[in-house]
């Protein structure tokens, strides 16, 4: 079921900076959503319990809330989170069980009762040469699993520099390959500039609303207008305490995908900001 909550009436009424028109078969709000990334994190076992203490003093009563811990603590983080707290391992292989060294198969997963996966984080791209090709044949994988998928994207300084057009043909690019999978009930966008992760150097709330406008836009022209205005695109990318009211606020903004910052207790600040921001 796609996750929606109700609309008030007074929301039909606000000045939508979105591109799309507020038609009864678009009107349907995306419920926030929230991932804490750890990445290779932490070092020990005996650190694991403050980190899964950090998530469940969430709120996930308006918003989606998923942890990606790293693959060795995946099966204790699922014993310890609340209700209401997904884990979602931050790779899968790119085929089912069997001869595939150092993989973790989403069958595995299932077993786990784990539903979400992430794929195409930089840092898999970059240092592990992850294509398009691979993703999609991962994203498949996953969705033909009865699995639900956060996919990342996003560009490198270079092109960030050079402007919204060269951002978007790398973000097209990333898309282009997987756009017959995007549904909105199995698969959130995570727009993570890559300059912007680990950096300190947040896109500002300007930037992050156009590139995730022009995402969008770009879903409605060549998916279409439905998947467009129904699927969930986190900001990814230095996003913390202080700077998620603002980024909160964007209309094209439906969470955030939090590496550093799921690190600490502000992790819960960062849940309250869009929960606020999206049922205000
Ligand atoms: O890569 C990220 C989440 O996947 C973002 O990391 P930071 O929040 O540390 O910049």
């Amino acid at each position: 079921m796609i996750p929606v909550r109700p609309i008030q009436a007074r929301e039909r009424r606000l000045p939508h900076q979105s591109f799309l028109p507020l038609s009864p078969h678009v009107l349907m709000a995306r419920r926030p959503i929230v991932g804490g990334n750890w990445k290779c994190n932490p070092e020990s076992m005996a650190k694991l319990d403050g980190l899964v203490e950090n998530m469940n003093a969430c709120d996930a009563s308006k918003c989606d809330i998923y942890v990606c811990p790293s693959p060795l603590h995946v099966a204790c983080v699922c014993s310890k989170v609340k209700a209401g707290i997904n884990v979602c391992p931050q790779n899968c292989n790119f085929k089912g069980c069997g001869a595939y060294t150092g993989e973790v198969a989403v069958e595995q997963m299932k077993d786990l009762k784990i539903e979400w996966v992430l794929i195409g984080h930089s840092e898999r791209r970059e240092y592990f040469q992850e294509s398009n090709d691979l993703l999609a044949e991962k994203m498949k994988l996953i969705l033909d699993s009865g699995m639900k998928c956060v996919y990342a994207i996003g560009e490198k300084l270079p092109e960030r520099e050079k402007g919204l057009e060269s951002t978007m043909a790398v973000c097209i690019e990333q898309l282009e390959k997987v756009k017959g999978l995007l549904d909105p009930a199995k698969v959130v966008i995570a727009y993570e500039p890559v300059w912007a992760i680990g950096t300190g150097v947040t896109a500002t709330a300007a930037q992050a609303q156009e590139t995730h406008a022009e995402i969008r836009k770009w879903i409605a022209k060549n998916v279409s207008e439905e998947c467009a205005a129904g699927i969930r695109i986190q900001y990814g990318g230095s996003a913390n305490a202080k700077n998620a009211p603002e980024l909160s606020a964007c209309p094209d903004i439906d969470g955030f995908l939090v590496g550093g910052a799921s690190l600490k207790p502000e992790f819960k600040d960062i849940v309250d900001a869009i929960s606020s921001a999206k049922s205000a």
